[in-house]
């Protein structure tokens, strides 16, 4: 049986892969390690995990994820996302496991009209998508068979997301001001699971970037007026600019990725952002209930 060690097992992604997980226990072996159990930061420790374990694959879903506050913790954000990844890639590479590694669409600058496709120019307008871009490199060069996906707008049932905070927002405001001039795209984390264990499940592997998220594109405001209407809120929601709404950290005007690359060579199809969404927020509904 094949063995899969998943870093970063308690973060919302880490949720979703678990929740998959007995669909594919037949054919692999998991291992869920939090940061107490494995600190990707510690190289001795990576090593110590990977030469008792010894995993076919790694999927890294391991992040330092605060935007704003990776703006002041320069050094922490850069040893997640960036040293850290360089390890996991060195010890998987000494252990021939290939890496399934996630980064994220603030690696670009966003200002295009255009989706971005795996090989464009990459030019984060803050730290978390400094920090993560290096990461990208330091994968790619210490392990040839990594596969990176790059994701974007992240929510799901579990942990702190955007789809979480507005329904907890919508509970205790009459009104709020959401962000209408930023677009992307958001992905709820269970499809990225899905993608993670097709890619993993898969008998011809290519390695490299891959973009995956859910389609098409919208803006925060869209997205919130989406959340609002499937959980049948009556909080008045008002567009507003990136200006009105300050932020430590700058974030991309337009981070659309395009999708072809992942169908084109894993037979993956974007899911509908729409239909991703509600699936969620019914499950938040019954854990509600
Ligand atoms: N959230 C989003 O909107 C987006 C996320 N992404 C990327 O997707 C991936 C998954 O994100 P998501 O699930 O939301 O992240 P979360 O913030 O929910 O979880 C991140 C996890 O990383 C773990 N972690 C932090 N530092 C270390 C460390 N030094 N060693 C080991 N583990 C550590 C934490 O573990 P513990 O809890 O045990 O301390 C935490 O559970 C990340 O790569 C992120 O950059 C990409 C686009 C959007
Ligand atoms: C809470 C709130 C946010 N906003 C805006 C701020 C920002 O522009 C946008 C999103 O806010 P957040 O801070 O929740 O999202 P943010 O942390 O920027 O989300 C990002 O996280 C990282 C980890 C990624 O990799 C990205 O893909 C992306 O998902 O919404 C409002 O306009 N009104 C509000 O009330």
């Amino acid at each position: 049986m094949k063995r899969i060690l998943v870093i970063g097992g308690n973060g919302q992604l880490g949720h979703c892969l678990q929740k998959l997980a007995p669909h594919y226990h037949d054919i692999f072996d998991y291992n869920f390690t939090g940061s107490a159990a494995l600190d990707i930061t510690n190289y001795e420790q990576v090593e110590t995990v990977f030469a008792e374990y010894q995993p076919d694959f790694v999927i890294n879903a391991s992040a330092y994820t605060a935007v704003d506050l990776a703006e002041k913790e320069v050094e922490k954000a850069f040893a997640v996302n960036a040293d850290g990844v360089g390890n996991l890639a060195k010890v998987a590479a000494q252990n021939n496991a290939v890496l399934i590694h996630v980064s994220t669409d603030y690696v670009f600058d966003g200002d295009t009209n255009l989706s971005y496709s795996e090989d464009d120019f990459t030019n984060p307008v803050g730290v978390y998508g400094a920090s993560k871009r290096k990461g990208e490199e330091l994968a790619l060069e210490n392990n040839t068979e990594t596969v990176i996906l790059r994701t974007s707008w992240l929510y799901s049932e579990f942990n702190k997301n955007f789809v979480k905070t507005m329904l907890h927002l919508f509970k205790i405001k009459d009104e709020l001001g959401i962000v209408g001039d930023q677009f992307g795209q958001p992905t709820n984390a269970n499809d990225l699971a899905e993608a993670i264990m097709e890619i993993i499940s898969s008998s011809k592997k290519t390695f490299g970037i891959y973009h995956f998220s859910n389609y098409p594109e919208t803006t925060w405001f869209d997205f919130a007026s989406k959340i609002k209407e499937f959980s049948a809120s009556d909080v008045k929601l008002k567009a507003i600019t990136t200006e009105e709404f300050p932020t430590p950290a700058k974030r991309p005007k337009r981070s659309t990725m395009s999708l072809d690359k992942i169908e084109r060579d894993y037979h993956i199809e974007p899911k509908y952002w729409e239909n991703s969404l509600r699936d969620c927020i019914e499950i938040l509904k019954t854990e509600d209930a």
